[in-house]
C-alpha cells in the first residue's frame, strides 16, 4: 500500500506521515513539497524511525523486510513515475505559509486565494490518473476540497475536506461541563461523548446537538451553555497556535485523526453499522445543498464515500447548515 502527502514537508504533511509511517510499517510513504530538501530530512528521520524494529525493545511483530521506504518528490519536476499513479491514497496538506493575519479566529479564509490557486494546479496534476481517495487538509479546507474536485475531474466520492478535530474539541469541552454538573458521579471521559458536527471547518460549525449522547444518553445544554461550548471550539486552535510562539497549529490532533481515515480508507472503509463519520464532501442536493462542499455525515468504503447519510436536524441545525453552505458559496464566488 502507498500513501502520497502533498505537502509532506510540512508540519502537518510530517506528523501525519510519522503516525502513518508507524502504524503501517510497511507502507510506501511519498512526500510531495516545492521544499524537497525539508522533505528529505523528514524522509530519513522517518525511516530511521522504523528501524528502531531491529532493535530488541522494538519487538517486532513483522519481518523487517517488509520495512516501507519513504521517498520524497519535487511535484513543481512533472515526477516520474508519477507518485499519484501510485498511491492508494493521497493527503493533501500544500499550503501557503502561515501569515500574520491568520493567527485570530477567522485566520483560515486569509490563505483563501492562494490555496485555492494551489488546488488547481494539483488537480490538473491528479486529473491524469485513475481517481484515489484523497483527504485534504489544506485551509480553509471545505473550500480547497472543492476547487480540488472541480480541477480534478474526479468523482466527488474520492474527496474528504478533514474537519474531525472540532469533533475531538468538543467532546472534551462537553466532557468537562458534565463532569463539573455531577461531581459525585466521577468524570466524564470524552471518549464517552459523542457529539458529531457538520457544516464549515471556521466559524460556521454547526454542532449536532440534537443527536449528542454523553455514554450513549442523550444530553441537554441551556442555549447559553451551547453559546460557550461553541465559542470553545472556534477559539481553541488559535489558543494552540499563540501558545506554540505562533509556530505550529494542532498538529498532533489533526495528524492521528487524517491517519485514522487514511487507515480506514485502506482497509476498505468503515464499518457501516457504526457512527457515520464527518468529513466535507461535494454535494448534489443531499441536505437540499448543491454545488457545495461541507461536512456532512458519511460512510466510507476504500474509494471514498460510499454514502452521504442524511439525518433529520432540528430547525436551529438546518438554519447554520445553509448559512454556512452560503458562507462557503459566497467565498468561492459561487451565488
Ligand atoms: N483541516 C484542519 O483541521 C487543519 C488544517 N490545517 C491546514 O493545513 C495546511 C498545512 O499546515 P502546516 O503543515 O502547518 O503548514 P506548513 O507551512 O508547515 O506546510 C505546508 C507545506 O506545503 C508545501 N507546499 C506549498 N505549495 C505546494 C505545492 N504546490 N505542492 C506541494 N506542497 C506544497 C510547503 O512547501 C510546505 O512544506 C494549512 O493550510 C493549515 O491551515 C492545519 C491544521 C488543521
Ligand atoms: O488554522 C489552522 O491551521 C488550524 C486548524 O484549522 C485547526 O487546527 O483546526
Amino acid at each position: 500500500m502507498h500513501v502520497l502527502v502533498v505537502g509532506g514537508g510540512g508540519t502537518i504533511g510530517s506528523t501525519v506521515a510519522y503516525t502513518l509511517a508507524t502504524q503501517h510499517p510497511s507502507l510506501e510513504v511519498t512526500l510531495a513539497d516545492p521544499k524537497a530538501e525539508r522533505a528529505e530530512g523528514h524522509a530519513i528521520d522517518l525511516f530511521h524511525s522504523r528501524s528502531h524494529a531491529a532493535h530488541a525493545i522494538g519487538r517486532p511483530e513483522f519481518e523487517a523486510s517488509t520495512l516501507g521506504d519513504v521517498s520524497v518528490v519535487d511535484p513543481t519536476s512533472s515526477p516520474e513515475p508519477d507518485p499519484v499513479e501510485a498511491a492508494d491514497a493521497i493527503v493533501v496538506t500544500a499550503s501557503e505559509p502561515r501569515s500574520s493575519d491568520s493567527l485570530e479566529r477567522g485566520g483560515r479564509l486569509s490563505v483563501l486565494e492562494r490555496n485555492l490557486e494551489i488546488a488547481s494546479d494539483l488537480g490538473e496534476w491528479f486529473a491524469s490518473a485513475d481517481p484515489t481517495p484523497t483527504v485534504v487538509v489544506a485551509n480553509p479546507s471545505d473550500r480547497v476540497t472543492h476547487r480540488l474536485w472541480e480541477a480534478s475531474g474526479w468523482p466527488r466520492g474520492s474527496f474528504l475536506g478533514y474537519s474531525l478535530s472540532e469533533t475531538a474539541r468538543i467532546a472534551d469541552e462537553i466532557a468537562r461541563r458534565v463532569s463539573a454538573r455531577e461531581p459525585s458521579n466521577g468524570d466524564v471521559s470524552p471518549a464517552d461523548v459523542y457529539c458529531p458536527i457538520l457544516g464549515e471547518h471556521g466559524e460556521h460549525i454547526v454542532p449536532v446537538f440534537s443527536r449528542t449522547t454523553v455514554d450513549g444518553r442523550p444530553v441537554e445544554f441551556a442555549e447559553s451553555e451551547r453559546v460557550e461550548i461553541l465559542d470553545y471550539v472556534r477559539s481553541v486552535p488559535y489558543d494552540v497556535i499563540e501558545m506554540r510562539d505562533n509556530g505550529d497549529s494542532s498538529r498532533w490532533v489533526t495528524g492521528r485523526g487524517i491517519s485514522l481515515i487514511v487507515s480506514r480508507l485502506l482497509e476498505g472503509g468503515t464499518d457501516p453499522d457504526a457512527d457515520p463519520v464527518c468529513l466535507a464532501t461535494p454535494l448534489d442536493g443531499e441536505y437540499g445543498l448543491k454545488g457545495v462542499t461541507l461536512s456532512v455525515p458519511v460512510v466510507l468504503d476504500g474509494d471514498g464515500v460510499a454514502e452521504i447519510v442524511e439525518w433529520d436536524l432540528s430547525t436551529d441545525e438546518r438554519e447554520r447548515l445553509e448559512r454556512a453552505a452560503e458562507s462557503i458559496r459566497e467565498s468561492l464566488g459561487h451565488r
